[in-house]
């Protein structure tokens, strides 16, 4: 059974080759390429594979098809405004702990005894609050303004305990980072850790518990304490595999439009993307990988300049990046340094991860010219369109490169990769 999607496996021809081309290991794909072009050596473009008489863009239609198709025909595409309700990224919270329940004061009874002694029971323990990293949790937008936890029962006759209430877990995405004020407290950044949030009350005790030598008829109970209570700031920085960078308008949405099902809204104005997106690339073998289109970043970010250091936060969790740039803009690798500047002015090292720089719109007449020059600058580039889906494979195959050089290094330390 194929795990491509239905829309892509209608592409009649198209249909069959997406799952040849992830079927095959990306190095195999580039050891085939030899054969087929003499040039593959000078530039390695996926979309040559094909014999002669197939369409040189097949595989990429097949893309750009499913990118397309995404939206229900008649239905308008949804707004950023609207899009971005199911990302939030920042949530003030109220938690409360459950309440101790009270203990009581009571004496044994029975027929024919008349000092049968204290048997008040002690209350049973408030639950705490608990906040749960849950990976199938992906925006804050499901995390409540305040939550309160179960108390505990008061404590009964003939030495019963009052029952504990229970834990209230609150799930999180992985990847928040829990503050009280502005002090960092916890950092929920693997799947299934927790925090405690607020603890809850300890039960009180009954008159039985107050039973001593010197006084052998206790009347003292002590009622249930309540439960902690605390103001949080939860802050999600997005997890993924991969963090696409870009100036804005580069084509960062259109990209993770034509090579995922997320669904970024796309608009020839700047400052489209105002949240974080987050798409999965599938691959063979139930591989995915996770992309995250991030709002577009200009100079003086790191001052907090544009949509500045709130986005900034998000690539910092990003485990590899794509640095998008706009091919058809003058001295193109002007904006590589610039994107590079920021990010190491935000933090250092950040821009030294692991990444590939991607030029888009080279479908643009002006675009093709500027691609020696970017390469002479920056190195390895992958040149690609967005909109007509030209290239697109190359992209596909380096983002499961460097997915697998990821999942290696962190096996090699002994930890677990980050699994979409
Ligand atoms: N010709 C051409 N136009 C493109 C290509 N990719 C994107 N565009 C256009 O460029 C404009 C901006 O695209 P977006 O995908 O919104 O760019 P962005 O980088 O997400 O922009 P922000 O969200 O503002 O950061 C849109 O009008 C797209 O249609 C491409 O490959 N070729
Ligand atoms: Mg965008």
């Amino acid at each position: 059974m194929s795990f491509w999607p239905s829309c892509c496996r209608r592409t009649c021809v198209g249909a069959m080759i997406p799952v040849r081309l992830f079927s095959a290991s990306s190095q195999t794909l580039l050891e085939g390429l030899a054969q087929w072009t003499p040039s593959a050596q000078a530039s390695l473009r996926p979309c040559r594979l094909l014999p002669q008489q197939a369409s040189p863009r097949m595989l990429s239609v097949g893309c750009v098809d499913h990118a397309k198709r995404q939206e229900t025909p008649g239905k308008k595409p949804l707004s950023e405004k609207k899009l971005k309700r199911y990302f939030v990224d920042h949530r003030r919270v109220l938690v409360r702990g459950g309440n101790g329940g009270s203990g009581v004061s009571c004496f044994h009874s029975e027929p024919r005894k008349e000092f049968g002694g204290p048997d008040g029971g002690d209350g049973g323990n408030g639950g705490h609050v608990i906040l749960r990293a849950d990976q199938q949790v992906k925006s804050l937008s499901s995390v409540l303004s305040q939550y309160q936890g179960f108390s505990g029962e008061d404590g009964g006759r003939k030495n019963c305990f009052g029952r504990s209430g229970a834990m209230l877990f609150v799930r999180v995405p992985v990847g928040t980072l829990v503050k009280e004020g502005s002090e960092v407290v916890a950092d929920l950044s693997q799947r299934g850790q927790e925090y405690i949030a607020a603890l809850g009350g300890a039960g009180g005790k009954g008159n039985r518990f107050f039973l001593a030598n010197d006084n052998r008829a206790p009347v003292t109970c002590t009622p249930g304490e309540p439960g902690q209570e605390r103001v949080l700031h939860l802050e999600l920085k997005t997890v993924a595999h991969a963090g696409m960078v870009g100036f804005p308008n580069a084509g960062k949405s259109s990209l993770l439009r034509a090579i995922s099902n997320a669904k970024p809204a796309v608009a020839s104005y700047p400052f489209t993307t105002l949240k974080p997106h987050v798409g999965i690339v599938h691959y063979e073998g139930h591989q995915q990988v996770a992309v995250a289109d991030i709002p577009g970043i200009i100079r003086g970010a790191h001052q907090d300049k544009g949509l500045g250091l709130s986005f900034l936060r998000h690539i910092e969790r990003c485990r590899f990046l794509l640095f998008i740039v706009d091919l058809s803009l003058p001295e193109p690798w002007t904006q590589v340094e610039d994107l590079k500047y920021e990010l190491e002015k935000y933090q250092e090292g950040l821009s030294e991860r692991p990444h590939v720089v991607v030029a888009n719109k080279i479908d643009l007449p002006q675009a093709r010219a500027h691609l020696p020059q970017l390469q002479d600058h920056v190195g390895q580039v992958i040149a690609l369109s967005a909109v007509t889906g030209e290239n697109l494979e190359q992209l596909l195959l380096h983002l499961q490169v460097l997915h697998r050089a990821y999942v290696e290094a962190e096996l090699k330390r002994g930890s677990q990769p980050l699994r979409w």
